[in-house]
């Protein structure tokens, strides 16, 4: 089986500081690959570095057994879809204009979709549970729903992988669960490949085939959840004290903070 993504001894720098430093592994094709790490480890560095959207300094990218950089622009957008951290949007589009861009890399010089692309951005605006908003301009949207709206855009876009930035950051756990949900769906469904920066080890821990843990830009370790969610391994990368143990949900590791100082008149005694 070739990976849908290889990574080989990358390197990335910004303005000659290194960021990302002698990164090796792959992503098989169908997994959810999770990608967490502390502050600043260079999670975003490396989830847009696949996306295409920064240059390398070392290395190379394989993107289906081919050179990123030997991707054609229109050909890569079909097969490879990036979700970006969401902020604000002051975007006048609506949610359906926005999520049918998704259908560029397929649209002939006219630009104009037809009834097929149309169709394919209602099922994508289905499958995110955002129809009885496809009418109302992004710029309306919660926090919650604009993410996922992106999601639907990457979804309409039919990519064999999709990239997300810390997809469920800042959302409500309903929402969280959701749009890992969505995520497995599309894997599961789809076949698509789902690579995923996260900083929420525990939903990383329930949803990931394999993890990478990103520290000063290198490779900390790599593998199933139960690999490499190890208390002394976490405690070292983050530098607080945790504790890991099975969670009651599910055959999947569970990492709890301990608080190192008093805490409501308590100290921990763990
Ligand atoms: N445009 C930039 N110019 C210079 N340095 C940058 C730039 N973007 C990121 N960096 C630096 O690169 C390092 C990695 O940043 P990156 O955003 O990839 O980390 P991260 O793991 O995603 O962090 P976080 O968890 O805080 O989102 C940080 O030290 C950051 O300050």
């Amino acid at each position: 089986m070739k990976p849908a993504i290889r990574v080989h001894q990358l390197a990335c720098s910004y303005y000659r500081t290194p960021v990302l430093r002698d990164l090796t592994f792959a992503v098989n094709p169908g997994e959810c690959f999770i990608v967490i790490g502390p502050n600043g480890s260079g999670k975003t560095t490396l989830i847009k570095t696949l996306a295409g959207l920064l240059p390398v300094s070392g290395g190379d990218i394989f993107v289906q057994d081919r050179p990123l950089r030997r991707h054609k622009k229109a050909d890569f957008s079909r097969r490879v879809a990036y979700v970006a951290q969401t902020g604000a949007e002051d975007s006048p589009f609506s949610v359906r204009e926005m999520v049918l861009m998704g259908r560029a890399p397929y649209l002939g010089v006219l630009g104009v979709e037809g009834a097929a692309d149309l169709e394919i951005a209602r099922q994508a605006i289905a499958f995110t549970g955002l129809s009885h908003l496809s009418g109302r301009p992004m710029a309306s949207l919660s926090g919650g729903e604009r993410q996922r709206a992106h999601i639907a855009r990457a979804i309409c876009q039919r990519p064999e992988i999709i990239l997300l930035d810390e997809p469920t950051a800042a959302l409500d756990l309903a929402h969280q669960i959701r749009i890992m949900d969505l995520m497995a769906g599309l894997k599961n469904e789809h076949g698509t490949t789902v690579v995923m920066v996260s900083h929420d080890i525990n939903l990383a821990a329930m949803y990931a085939d394999r993890l990478l843990l990103l520290v000063e830009g290198r490779a900390a370790a790599c593998g199933p959840p139960a690999e490499v969610i190890d208390e002394k391994r976490l405690a070292g990368a983050y530098g607080c004290r945790l504790l890991v143990d099975r969670s009651p949900a599910g055959p999947w590791p569970r990492v709890s903070l301990v608080p190192d100082t008093e805490v409501g008149g308590r100290k921990s005694e763990v």
